[in-house]
């Protein structure tokens, strides 16, 4: 608690120095500080009109200190008055002292600056007007206009002159009063017409006694007020007389102003607080425990020599656009048009069929073309969606790299304001390709082994670390082979989130995994409890209210990063752990979207027995790289088209209904090394993020079963289960006729008792007692014992 109450304090004493809003201290000091400044420039503008001709020599003596300069504020207002008055606006500067004084009052009072903006547009409106004109006299009085008034006046003289120059004056006038203050011939008329009537009602009133008496009024003229209702105490509302003076002025209406007054919602008590607690400290900002945190730079990745972009080998396009149209000639497909779109490993041409060609006859044809163009990884789109056309990809025959350099340098990326901006590689038309995770929500990846997985995940956690403070999102780190993710160790108490009491944050063993993914079901239970407090319905919501302090970290709101699963090899894990880990990962993979928590699994064999119906429903977003068959493809994509690709991270990505082929951005192991190196040299949390405990059915239960809470058919389950030597739960359930619930309590209690080793997974477990007399003695012992 003590801790908690000490980093909010160096938080907001740090964010009283970064924020932009001003605190009300600031303000006022501020305010003043204007205020003085525009009386300094008022007396200096004002003497300078009498001295600026004795003070020119000093201008270029400020730093003289035995000069003296006769203006008010010497040598300080001879300088600044020069500026501005001889060699700027003349006259009119006056108005910038003036726009300094009523910003200073803003700020000094406190009053809302909406108005403010308004004012200095139109003060320098009437800045610049007044200097135009005043520069028709600048040559006798140059003081007046300004050197850029008479400037200005004598550039418009030169085309439109002397008339046309009063002209637009005279334009300019009639726009500031029509928009600034309402000016209309029909409201001058208005206003003419009731002065006339006014004074006439003056003329015609007959002057009556009681106005000219000096006698006070008889009492009898005043009413008696009604001793029930008391009527004559009820004052009139004010708005009610003037609503009643208002209606009987006829045809006054029209030109009476409107003013409307918008009704402010009322606020809530917490609102206000916040409020308070904003303008005190400003915001809370989430990275200010890691304020100095520098984000990796861009010379930490390699271009892999492709710096100078794709090359276009003219040669090889020419010889391809004739392979295609020759193969499609032999089969009577005759072409109107062809066109060919570079990209970084593969060229699109697309082609437009003679009227009257079936789009399947040119389906059908894809291998023939790939023979005759002797190039593997030929995919045919027809047609291609929303153009009208059919498109041939060629892999060109030299291909060039895409480096994660280029795609996080680029404009899209770096401008790219999105939750979780991954930057995935290049399209095939070469345009960075950049979606948000948040969005997706959850990410299936597969290929055949060697075909870019590792870099396609290391692609997607350098784009978050070149654009995510740590203290916005965490990652979770699966990594069965346990050398593909290891470089990430680094980054720990940066980036990554683990359970606690685990040594190791990047998760290697297939228990942790298990617990790991029970914990984050906990932490989204979690956060949706506290979405639900917030009264908000998603993490972007809940940390925008918790920055504007709308949030009582008493309440036990905290600012929530978004948290990323990525695994690796899939298939290694469900085939081990089967239910176990597919029913957290689908109840995550379902619920977890609005609290932010993203899931991006990868995986080798995508079968349908690894990518079950249940998880890939909940997988919107999928990509594929080179797969071995087209069996893979379907199941990975729904439609076939990776077995055709090139391997080497070409790939296919889908969120939905279009599918776009893309070449991963390469990002190398010595990159990965240099960003974890750079992030993890860096000052850091004091330990990695922790999840929510979680104790597994598996590990906790085993140690201690007491023997009194045995079931009464423990000592017969042993025996069955040592004298077959088969530690499982279903010959017990055979042999003592018991349900499969007490059957499998019976086999808990037995590893308890260290009879049978612990679960391992759909193998039997091993029976650690070897026969009956060492199964009596062992019983025997713990009776003793107690
Ligand atoms: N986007 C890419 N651009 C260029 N070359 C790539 C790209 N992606 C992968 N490669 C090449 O392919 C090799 C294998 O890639 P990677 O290790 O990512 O394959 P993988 O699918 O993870 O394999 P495995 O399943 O065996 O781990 C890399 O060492 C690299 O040479």
């Amino acid at each position: 608690m003590a801790k908690k109450r000490k980093k909010s304090k160096t938080s907001s004493a740090g964010k009283k120095g970064f924020s932009l809003t001003l605190s009300t201290q600031n303000k006022i000091i501020l305010g003043s500080l204007l205020i003085l400044f525009s009386i300094a420039l008022f007396f200096s503008f004002a003497s300078f009109y009498f001295s600026w001709q004795a003070d020119q020599s000093l201008l270029t003596e400020f730093s003289n200190r035995n000069e003296q300069a006769e203006n008010l504020l010497n040598k300080f207002g001879a300088s600044v008055s020069h500026f501005f008055m001889y060699r700027g606006f003349g006259l009119a500067s006056f108005i910038l002292p003036v726009l300094l004084c009523i910003t200073g009052l803003y700020l000094f009072l406190g009053i809302d600056r909406k108005g403010l903006l308004s004012k200095w547009i139109w003060g320098l409106v009437f800045l610049i007007w007044i200097s135009i004109a005043l520069g028709f006299f600048a040559l006798e009085k140059p003081l007046l206009g300004g050197l850029i008034g008479y400037e200005m006046n004598d550039f418009l003289q030169d085309y439109t002159g002397k008339i046309g120059v009063l002209l637009l004056l005279l334009f300019g006038l009639t726009i500031i009063l029509v928009r600034l203050f309402r000016f209309s011939p029909q409201g001058i008329a208005k206003y003419f017409r009731t002065k006339a009537r006014a004074v006439k009602k003056e003329f015609d009133t007959p002057v009556t006694e009681t106005n000219l008496s000096l006698e006070p009024e008889p009492e009898t003229e005043q009413e008696i007020p009604d001793p029930y209702t008391h009527k004559e105490d009820i004052p009139v509302l004010e708005s009610e007389k003037s609503e009643s003076s208002f209606l009987t002025e006829d045809d006054a209406g029209s030109d009476i102003k409107i003013e409307v007054e918008t009704v402010q919602e009322e606020k809530e008590e917490t609102d206000i607080l916040a409020e308070k607690l904003v303008e005190d400290f400003g915001e809370y900002d989430p990275t200010l425990e890691l304020g100095n945190y520098k984000f990796p730079h861009l010379e930490l990745l390699d271009t892999h020599g492709a710096a100078g972009g794709i090359t276009i080998n003219q040669e090889e396009l020419e010889e391809n656009k004739n392979r295609i149209v020759n193969t499609l000639r032999n089969y009577k497909i005759g072409i109107s048009q062809i066109k060919a779109t570079i990209g970084p490993t593969v060229t699109l041409y697309e082609i437009v069929p003679e009227a009257g060609i079936r789009i399947s006859k040119i389906k059908n044809l894809e291998d023939d073309i790939a023979l005759s163009l002797a190039a593997l990884g030929i995919r045919i789109i027809a047609p291609i969606p929303g153009k009208g056309t059919i498109g041939i990809e060629v892999p060109n025959k030299n291909a060039t790299i895409v480096s994660m350099r280029s795609v996080i340098a680029s404009s899209k990326f770096q401008n790219a304001e999105m939750e979780l901006p991954i930057a995935f590689g290049k399209t095939i038309s070469n345009e960075t390709f950049v979606v948000d995770l948040a969005k997706m929500p959850h990410m299936l990846m597969a290929g055949a082994t060697g075909q870019g997985k590792s870099v396609g995940l290391n692609a997607v956690l350098t784009s978050l670390l070149y654009k995510k403070h740590p203290a916005e999102v965490k990652f979770i780190l699966v990594d069965p082979k346990k050398v593909e993710l290891t470089l990430y160790n680094k980054i720990e108490r940066h980036y990554l989130a683990k359970l606690p009491d685990v040594p190791d944050a990047i998760i290697t063993d297939n228990q942790q995994v298990i617990n790991t993914l029970n914990s984050l079901c906990i932490e989204m239970d979690n956060r949706y409890e506290l979405l639900k407090m917030a009264m908000v319905r998603n993490i972007k919501e809940y940390n925008t209210k918790f920055k504007a302090r709308k949030l009582n970290p008493n309440d036990g709101h905290k600012f929530l990063p978004y948290i990323v699963l990525v695994i690796d090899e899939f298939a290694d894990l469900i085939m081990s752990a089967g239910k176990e880990i597919e029913t957290p990962i689908a109840r995550l993979a379902q619920l977890a979207r609005a609290i932010g928590i993203h899931l991006v699994i990868a995986t080798q064999r995508p079968s349908v027995n690894v990518i079950t119906g249940l998880i890939k429903a909940n997988f919107p977003a999928r990509l594929a790289f080179r797969v071995t068959s087209k069996i893979d493809s379907r199941t990975i994509l729904d439609t076939q088209g990776a077995e055709q690709l090139i391997g080497r991270g070409d790939m296919l990505f889908t969120q939905g209904n279009d599918i776009t082929r893309l070449q991963c951005a390469f990002v190398d192991t010595p990159e990965v090394a240099k960003i974890t190196e750079y992030i993890g040299s860096q000052r850091a949390y004091p330990e990695a993020h922790l999840l929510p405990e979680y104790v597994g059915d598996e590990s906790g239960t085993s140690i201690d079963y007491a023997i009194e809470d045995r079931d009464a058919m423990f000592r017969e389950a042993a025996e069955v289960i040592v004298t077959a030597q088969q530690g499982s739960a279903s010959l017990i359930q055979r042999k003592l006729k018991l349900g499969y619930n007490r059957a499998g309590r019976i086999i808990d209690q037995l590893e308890a008792a260290g009879i049978v080793g612990p679960f391992e997974g759909s193998k039997a477990r091993q029976v650690l007692v070897p026969d009956m007399y060492a199964l009596e003695q062992l019983l025997n012992n713990e009776t003793q014992q107690t």
